[in-house]
């Protein structure tokens, strides 16, 4: 036998930073949890107990910490890139460092009309996230949104689908429209970190225009499914995000089935006279595209 693949390091490695700014008294907090994998000539740790390649997962842990200190943690791209190029430059043996950071959603609350200066709510499970990998050949960098659950309650339609004696399916021109949405937008490789921060307010620009197409179009669009209705969010971000590559959505078609309340004195709550629904939480649909460039 022969080892095909091998990576290892830390996951679940939860960071809290805080920026103090001295003149306003404004605080700014940032939540992650970081997953840091290592690559690279550390097979004979697998196939021979050979310890001496193997910087311990501990101490990759104590470099996220570290370089949490050392660099912003915002955007998270920038702080993911610095990381992955630590281990590149510090151990000669290691090809690839591939990095996850899942940002959580501490948004400042409004007080009396008020932003306050050091509070701040979870306004949805909502994350943003970026997966980083460093090697000798440059920085792939992969953003994304994840978990930011939507529904409609019209606009939303599906007919016109393969009806032969496997289907049930009524046709609909009316129904309910709900996902957790899955997005990520792949970046051209950049070279260098100096290539990352070279006009890095391209990050959080990314991100905002790929949050506000996707809630802008879902609430929009009249749609003909979720094929259809994804396919126009990935466009409309390539065309946006210039540096982007390759935009994937990954969505749940969560279903809320209508209930015939017919039998119960005769209550109308089927097609247009429906109020009452049942939210299903499985079985769902699960649509999935990515979209390039060319
Ligand atoms: O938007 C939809 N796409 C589908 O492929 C599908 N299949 N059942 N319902 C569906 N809705």
């Amino acid at each position: 036998p022969s080892l095909a693949s091998a990576r290892y390091g830390k996951d679940n490695v939860r960071v809290y930073k805080v920026h103090r700014n001295q003149e306003t008294g404004v605080q700014t907090v940032t939540e992650m949890t970081v997953c840091c994998l290592l690559e690279g000539a550390i097979e004979t740790s697998y196939t021979q107990a050979d310890n001496s390649v193997v910087v311990a997962t501990d101490s990759i842990k104590n470099t996220i910490y570290i370089k949490a200190k050392e660099h912003p943690v915002h955007p998270p791209e920038l702080y993911a890139s610095h990381l992955g190029q630590h281990f590149l430059d510090k151990y000669a043996h290691i090809s690839a460092a591939h990095v996850k950071v899942v940002v959580h959603r501490w948004t400042r609350m409004e007080i009396d009309g008020k932003p306050h200066p050091h509070s701040f709510y979870r306004d949805g499970e909502e994350k943003r996230t970026v997966e980083v990998a460093a090697t000798r050949d440059g920085i792939s960098i992969k953003s994304g949104i994840n978990g930011l659950t939507v529904l409609k309650s019209t606009g939303s339609a599906f007919h016109g689908f393969v009806r032969d004696e496997y289907t049930s399916l009524a046709e609909t021109w009316d129904r309910i429209l709900s996902t957790d949405v899955d997005a990520t937008w792949a970046w051209k490789t950049f070279p260098t970190i100096a290539a990352i921060e070279e006009g890095v307010e391209r990050f959080n620009a990314a991100w905002e225009s790929a949050r506000n197409i996707t809630m802008k179009t879902f609430a929009e669009d009249e749609s003909a499914s979720v094929q259809n209705t994804m396919y126009k969010m990935c466009e409309q971000i390539l065309e946006v995000v210039p540096e982007s590559e390759v935009i994937g959505y990954s969505l749940p078609n969560k279903h809320y089935f209508e209930i015939d309340l017919s039998w119960h004195k005769g209550y109308k709550n089927t097609g247009k006279d429906a109020e009452v629904y049942a939210p299903q939480s499985g079985p769902n649909g699960l649509i999935k595209c990515e979209v390039s460039r060319s």
